[in-house]
């Protein structure tokens, strides 16, 4: 084998290696997530929590927030379903959660699609996030802190298109910032790495772009010192569920419930054979 070949099989057994152990990390320790989020995604949220190991909290009123953020072990705010009333929560949970020294993550749903809501994300994002992941065109109406081309919560652009606009996010925020696609890229404002699983047909369930993003709340809650790893290791691991689903699903309806089938069954083997991770 080419030694550059060689070096690529051994950073994706290293990646393989690290993703399993996090996962079963997660495993035992059942981190508590609390999940402030949209009235769609709230059930496949807790769902993909619950299925990978994971302990789902969807406390939203401001009134709970000093007694109980202080105990949970990651924080995950999705702006989906974004109302004025909202906010105070989002704002108070994330100042909470980095007082009590706990990893938040940001989901910056349609940020460019409205000035609202645009003007909300960037004050999340503000609030020092510890990963924030989003679809294309998120990232790039982030980035640019501009209104731009979206189909609301769906994104109008590639995963690679907002390549450098993850970049810039990533440097100015100081947070790690993923993009969503065919192809995962996360980074921190240097280092890029692109994860290479998953189905297109994910796409057609609503909230799997926010069920990523508390497992990967889940992930970075057993593994704060290395977010970069363990997003990639969450989005590879999402992916690889929605790889073994497909081969049992017919359609989004029963995709959907095979997805977290799956993910509660993932054992070591179908992690190493299947994970892809390279560096971009
Ligand atoms: N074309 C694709 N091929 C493979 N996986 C995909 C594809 N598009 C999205 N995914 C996966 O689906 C999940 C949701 O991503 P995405 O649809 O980009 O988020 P959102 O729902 O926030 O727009 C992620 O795990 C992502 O990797
Ligand atoms: C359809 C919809 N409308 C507001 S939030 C939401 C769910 C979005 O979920 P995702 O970003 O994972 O596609
Ligand atoms: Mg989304």
């Amino acid at each position: 084998m080419e030694p550059s070949n060689l070096n690529k099989e051994q950073d994706q057994n290293s990646w393989a290696l690290n993703a399993w152990t996090l996962l079963s990390k997660l495993r035992d320790q059942s981190p508590l997530i609390q999940c402030i989020t949209n009235f769609v995604s709230m059930d496949l949220m807790a769902n993909t929590l619950l299925s990978a190991g994971a302990s789902p909290a969807m406390i939203h009123s401001i009134e709970e927030i000093q007694d109980f953020t202080p105990h949970i072990h990651a924080l995950c705010i999705n702006v989906g379903t974004l109302s004025p009333a909202w906010l105070p929560a989002m704002r108070e949970a994330s100042l909470v959660a980095n007082k009590a020294g706990k990893p938040w993550i940001l989901d910056p749903v349609a940020a460019g699609a409205s000035r609202f809501r645009l003007k909300a994300c960037l004050e999340l994002v503000g609030l020092k996030p510890s990963v924030i992941r989003g679809n294309g065109s998120e990232i790039i109406a982030l980035s640019k802190a501009s209104l731009g081309p979206t189909k609301g919560v769906d994104s109008s652009h590639e995963s690679m298109d907002a390549m450098e606009a993850a970049k810039s996010l990533a440097q100015s925020s100081g947070a790690i910032v993923a993009v969503s696609g065919a192809v995962d890229i996360i980074t921190d404002g240097h280092r890029v790495v692109g994860v290479h699983n998953g189905v297109s047909m994910m796409q057609k369930i609503t909230a799997t772009g926010c069920a990523v993003t508390a497992l990967i709340a889940a992930f970075v809650a057993v593994d704060p010192l290395h977010a970069l790893e363990a997003t990639a290791s969450a989005l590879s691991i999402f992916g690889i569920a929605g790889e073994m689903g497909m081969d049992m699903a017919k359609g989004p309806a029963s995709l959907r419930m095979h997805l977290i089938d799956s993910l509660y069954n993932l054992d070591q083997a179908a992690v190493s054979s299947r994970l892809k991770v390279s560096s971009l």
